[in-house]
């Protein structure tokens, strides 16, 4: 379970391949996503103390799009509910396969946390069990936009009254001047964190076909859409942003 330095983009490429959740990605993930997305540490962590306040006896809470367990694991730190259960979902079995050691790893550590399940599975094609809380921490932002509001109203179904989603995302920006002002600090900031103007340009071609960031507004309309009643964004840094949707 060694982590490495992300250096997948370094060299240059004859032709940069559409981004996926590979073997490649996992082995860096933790580096690269800590160095790509401004705030991440703070998100994850805090995604564990809003839970704390969601969460219910005898209910499921569900990491979805769950890569290597950040967010499940942070959410076995805060949370300490009666009969309550993880499920992390993520159709990479290359990251389900090391979320589970990674979480084993958690379980020989500490005692007494929320027992988990990670499932290989497409969020798309889930059952939902009633849960008080989901994460969809930088995940909705890889699903096809015109799927993206029927998974947000199967969600919010499952839904149980007094629980939140808490969705992370990368933000597009209707005026034009803020898109290129954030746009550019964000590049600004995965600078400083190392990685070369080559690793920025070619990570931008692997990710503009898959990865289809949504604004503020279009996350708002969508969320009342899909039959939640109230959205409140509680964290920016730069162009990425986590809100609370209440159902
Ligand atoms: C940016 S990563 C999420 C990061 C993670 N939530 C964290 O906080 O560290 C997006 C993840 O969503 C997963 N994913 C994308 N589409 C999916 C789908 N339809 N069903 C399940 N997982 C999906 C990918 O495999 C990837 O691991
Ligand atoms: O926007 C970018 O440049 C990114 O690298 C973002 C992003 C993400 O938000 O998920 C894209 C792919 C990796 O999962 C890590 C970070």
């Amino acid at each position: 379970m060694k982590k490495q330095p992300d250096r997948l983009f370094a060299q240059p490429l004859a032709q940069v391949p559409d981004f996926a959740f590979n073997e490649d990605v996992v082995r860096v993930f933790p580096d690269m996503i800590k160095r790509s997305v401004p705030g991440y540490p703070t998100i994850v962590e805090n995604i564990g103390v809003l839970a704390g306040q969601f969460a219910q006896p005898h209910s499921v809470l569900y990491d979805l799009g769950s890569s290597l367990g950040a967010v499940t694991q942070a959410l076995r730190r805060h949370v300490q509910v009666e009969d309550c259960r993880v499920i992390a979902v993520d159709n990479s079995s290359a990251m389900v396969e090391r979320c589970r050691e990674y979480l084993h790893a958690q379980d020989s550590m500490f005692q007494e946390l929320l027992p988990v399940e990670v499932l290989e599975a497409d969020i798309l094609g889930l059952e939902f069990q009633p849960t008080s809380l989901v994460a969809l921490n930088f995940t909705l932002q890889f699903i096809q936009p015109e799927q993206r509001l029927e998974l947000l109203t199967r969600i919010r179904q499952a839904l149980l009254p007094g629980g939140a989603l808490i969705l992370s995302e990368k933000l597009r920006f209707e005026d034009v001047e803020q898109h290129q002002l954030l746009g550019d600090l964000h590049i600004a900031f995965k600078r400083a964190n190392g990685y070369s103007e080559l690793e920025i340009a070619q990570k931008r071609s692997a990710i503009e076909k898959v990865m289809l960031p949504d604004s503020l507004e279009q996350h708002r309309e969508r969320l009342l859409a899909a039959g939640f009643s109230k959205v409140v964004p509680w964290f920016q840094c730069l162009n990425f942003a986590s809100l609370i949707a209440l159902p």
